[in-house]
């Protein structure tokens, strides 16, 4: 199997607080992993252990996580940075958070591309409008010419996702990437991801609180409760026959979309 990216009996602790415990999975290239699970579970905090992201107090205590053969956790600050966004692209339930507000789309675009050792603007210009045309952006030029603030929250979003896969990120980590949106928007940011994994090959590990976003995109579901793996396995066969009780609770809870 060649996995992408695998979790290898992983603890979490913050404040030597163990809130996640032994988790394990690998994804494949392509492959989409739906991790879901009530609040507090754990969901955000086993994405930000791969980028490194859990803050002065969180700390793996456990286990690895293997990227093409580097543990994450052991690497040394700067050579995950480089990963980070490059091979291993992020994306939150707010990208309007993540742009600066006092520069234009374009500005911080080529930034990111210059800080990945790109040169040329108009191999980047070139790069950004065809990834636009691509993602089916009506007025790219009018979008990377916008101040944040400009844009819907919506486009917002749907440019974070581009942004992420300028680099052509192998994963995307993707935090509830649809949460903050309605549900018109959330189609488009879904198609989005799928086109970036139709594109690219791009695995995508997704967290939601959204079981109708993982119905539509999930290859593979992880259940987590109170940082406890509960069930992992074929998306569809846990939708469709879910062992747990707690996980028959969460299918219960949540509104469904349609493909
Ligand atoms: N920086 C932190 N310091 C201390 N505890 C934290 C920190 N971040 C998260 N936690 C705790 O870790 C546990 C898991 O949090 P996490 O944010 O990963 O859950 P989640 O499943 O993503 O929740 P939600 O769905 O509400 O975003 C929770 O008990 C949370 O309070």
């Amino acid at each position: 199997m060649n996995e992408i990216i695998r979790y290898d009996h992983v603890d979490v602790s913050y404040n030597g607080k163990c809130v996640a415990h032994d988790i394990s999975f690998g994804v494949q290239p392509g492959e989409i992993l739906g991790i879901v699970g009530e609040s507090g579970s754990g969901k955000s905090t086993l994405l930000r252990a791969a980028m490194g992201l859990l803050g002065k107090d969180g700390l793996v205590t456990r286990g690895d996580i293997w990227y093409q053969g580097k543990s994450l956790p052991d690497l040394a600050p700067q050579e995950l940075r480089r990963l980070c966004g490059a091979d291993i692209g992020m994306i939150f339930q707010s990208a309007g958070s993540s742009f600066c507000a006092i520069r234009t789309v374009r500005a911080q675009l080529w930034e990111m591309m210059q800080a990945h050792g790109m040169t040329d603007a108009q191999l980047f210009e070139e790069q950004v409008q065809e990834l636009f045309a691509r993602f089916g952006f009506r007025e790219p030029r009018r979008i990377l010419e916008s101040y944040p603030f400009e844009l819907s929250g919506g486009m917002q979003q749907r440019v974070g996702v581009a942004a992420a896969m300028l680099l052509r990120p192998k994963v995307l980590l993707a935090d509830e990437p649809t949460s903050a949106l309605d549900v018109t928007v959330q189609k488009q940011v879904i198609e989005e991801m799928l086109l970036a994994r139709e594109l690219f090959g791009t695995a995508i590990l997704l967290v939601t609180h959204n079981i109708g976003v993982i119905r539509v995109m999930a290859d593979k579901m992880l259940v987590l409760r109170a940082g406890e793996a509960v069930e992992y396995g074929s998306a569809s066969e846990l939708m469709l026959r879910p062992q747990a009780k707690y996980t028959q609770r969460l299918l219960a809870a949540v509104p469904q979309l349609r493909r």
